[in-house]
């Protein structure tokens, strides 16, 4: 059982390579895509199952555990994007979300000491969802994105340089349309990691790709 909430350390090292995957980004089996992206050696892993013949109901409840399962059995904690009730109902480690999900204070009095990520594209929404207790802050979309369809303009690494130089000392993790070429800037401008879909979910090696991003975000924070 966890005992209170996630130190800012132990956060920052959870964000290095940051896997958000649903049946959506998948070409194949969920669980194999996961499992070579474990193999690959991703530190966190969301659950975000969302866009074009996304799973409900039953179906959508049963892929949660099946990839909770895998990643408990590597030790590597699992989020659930915005379906807090989902998260609860499996014992999740954790959720992220969004400004327009139910506002970070209520989720975080239903959630206890679970980790809690909130979306904020703004330095008023950053300090906001600071205020509210958020652990992590996930920022973007940092480049041009597919694998969101309402996604914001996308801001550059800059947003990150911005956050930090206004104070921002939460744990930030970067999203939207990071690839291995760019991962080191964004780590550079300012994240403790990358949060990543299609470079590793569509990759034709996956745990080689996985394992990529790990070598530069391990690389870009010593
Ligand atoms: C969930 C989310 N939030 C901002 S961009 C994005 C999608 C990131 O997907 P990809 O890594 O494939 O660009
Ligand atoms: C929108 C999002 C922003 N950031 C992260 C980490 N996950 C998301 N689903």
């Amino acid at each position: 059982m966890r005992s209170g909430r996630i130190e800012d350390a132990r956060m920052r090292q959870l964000l290095q390579t940051y896997l958000v995957i649903g049946s959506p980004n998948c070409r194949e089996e969920p669980l194999r895509v996961l499992e070579e992206g474990l193999a690959g050696g991703v530190t966190l892993v969301q659950f975000r199952e969302k866009g074009p013949g996304a799973l409900t109901g039953e179906s959508l409840r049963a892929l949660a555990l099946q990839l909770q399962a895998a990643c408990r059995r590597r030790g590597v904690p699992f989020l659930v994007n915005d379906d807090v009730e989902l998260a609860l109902a499996i014992n999740a480690d954790g959720v992220h979300v969004g400004q327009e999900d139910e506002v970070a204070v209520r989720v975080r009095a239903r959630i206890g000491d679970r980790i809690l990520g909130v979306s904020a594209h703004t330095l008023a929404e950053a300090e906001a969802a600071v205020h509210h207790g958020a652990d992590y802050l996930g920022i973007g979309p940092i480049y041009p994105t597919a694998s969101k369809a309402d996604a914001e303009a996308p801001q550059g690494p800059g947003i990150l340089r911005m956050l930090r130089a206004s104070g921002i000392t939460l744990p930030l993790v970067g999203i939207g349309g990071i690839t291995t070429e760019t991962a080191g800037e964004v780590i550079r401008a300012g994240a403790d990691g990358v949060a990543v879909i299609s470079a590793i979910t569509q990759a034709a090696n996956i745990r080689e790709a996985a394992s990529r991003f790990v070598a530069i975000s391990v690389a870009e924070s010593s």
